[in-house]
């Protein structure tokens, strides 16, 4: 019989795309054994806690603990008040115990099996332990864009050790992997947009300019607005797809966007920082997150904006184009905002929460080198994470 290369794994960030990676990782248990293949999930956490498998050198939370944990989560239950319903061998840590507790795993599996910590959060407290945990050789994989977002150092720490980055995705679930048997680092998903700059570049032809659509919310709301739907109405249907971040705000604001942008100019060698980049608002500073709830913003506040955005996309309209808000990564200049465009170029075709990104070089200058796809959603997004993982499946034993 072939033996099943085990590859352990924790997953911090049990949400939309948290649990859709659960369900992928056990829906796809007989394709994956058919590959040798094994992911053995030691660990899950919320933003409270961790339940994690007592014996995490040879156990994993079966399958049915796994299933228990996406019905806990989707309850909107914190696993720290649900801690009887998930089998036996396993417990649940809470508060400043499970951060530590992760580390202290990374610490005792890092260089001896290996570990993939995979962050599904949207919480800028990850970038702490993922520092900690590439320290001891393991392996990271991100949905969450916060951790390559913060300051400059913390990227470089992050990107320390790095040989080889990929990127397979809309520009937003990253597989990093550090010192860990290679040296290796790798990011990637769905769209190929890092590994094809990556490819640009190490052929040593440098890359001047990248432009795109990168937000799957905001092209969704933008083409359906077009379409005649009230502004409100169709931003409330993209958070119930599962394309908004948590907060919509974070779309709307446009620093869900800039993150992504900057990631981007970090990778072609700038030195940026998020508050470098020119953001464009689709809603006034008092509607902010200090003044107001996410939920009284979606009840309340998002009404108020649909006249102006209409109106926008009206005039737009009459000068044969589109809105789209549109990422421009072009050295010294990083920025994000709406822009209008002809309906008939590349990013006015767009249509849903499709992305696109175009990529101009020596060798690309008239004609870019183009990449377009599904931009966002749980189930695409966590398929992104979960092919990331089995991507580097070569740096385990
Ligand atoms: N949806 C999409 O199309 C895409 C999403 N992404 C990214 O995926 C990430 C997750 O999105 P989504 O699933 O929609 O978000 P959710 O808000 O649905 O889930 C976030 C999860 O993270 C947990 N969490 C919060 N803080 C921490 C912490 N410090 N440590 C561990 N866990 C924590 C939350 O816990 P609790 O349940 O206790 O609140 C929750 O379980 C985001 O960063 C998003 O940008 C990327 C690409 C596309
Ligand atoms: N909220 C994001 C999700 C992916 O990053 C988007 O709409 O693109």
């Amino acid at each position: 019989m072939m033996r099943l290369k085990k590859i352990p794994l924790i997953l911090m960030g049990c949400g939309g795309v948290g649990q859709q990676l659960l369900q992928h990782i056990v829906t796809c248990r007989p394709l994956h054994a058919k590959h040798g293949l094994h992911l053995r999930v030691l660990g899950v956490c919320d933003s409270r806690s961790i339940l994690v498998t007592n014996d995490i050198f040879t156990a994993e939370l079966g399958d049915s603990s796994l299933h228990a944990v996406c019905r806990v989560k989707s309850s909107g239950a914190s696993l720290s008040a649900s801690s009887d319903g998930f089998g036996g061998d396993c417990q649940v840590l809470s508060d400043s115990e499970a951060p530590r507790k992760v580390v202290d795993i990374a610490g005792l599996l890092g260089r001896s099996t290996g570990l993939v910590v995979v962050d599904c959060s949207a919480s800028p407290e990850t970038v702490e332990v993922l520092k900690d945990i590439i320290d001891h050789g393991c392996c990271i994989v991100l949905a969450n864009k916060k951790p390559l977002t913060t300051e400059m150092k913390d990227y470089e720490k992050l990107l320390s050790n790095i040989r080889r980055i990929r990127y397979e995705s809309t520009p937003t679930s990253l597989c990093w992997e550090t010192g860990y048997i290679d040296d290796v680092v790798q990011v990637g998903a769905g769209l190929p947009v890092i590994s094809s700059i990556n490819r640009v570049l190490t052929s040593g032809d440098p890359i001047s300019r990248v432009v795109g659509s990168l937000s799957g919310t905001l092209g969704y709301v933008m083409s359906e607005v077009e379409d005649g739907k009230p502004f409100s109405q169709v931003v409330r249907a993209a958070k119930c797809l599962g394309y908004t971040e948590p907060d919509p705000r974070d779309d709307l604001s446009g620093m869900d966007v800039a993150r992504k942008a900057l990631i981007l100019a970090r990778l072609l060698g700038s030195q940026l920082d998020l508050s470098d980049i020119k953001v464009e608002s689709l809603y006034p500073d008092e509607m902010g997150s200090t003044a107001m709830s996410t939920e009284d913003f979606l009840q309340d506040g998002l009404a108020s904006l649909d006249v102006g955005i209409a109106e926008r996309i009206k005039v737009a309209a009459s000068n044969g184009c589109v809105l789209r808000y549109v990422c421009v990564v072009e050295e010294p200049r990083c920025q994000v905002g709406l822009q209008e465009l002809p309906k008939d170029s590349p990013l006015g075709r767009l249509r849903g929460s499709d992305n696109v990104v175009e990529i101009y070089s020596r060798c690309y200058k008239d004609s870019p080198l183009v990449i377009q796809g599904a931009g966002a959603g749980n189930d695409t997004t966590a398929a992104g994470v979960l092919a990331d993982i089995v991507d580097i499946q070569d740096l385990f034993k």
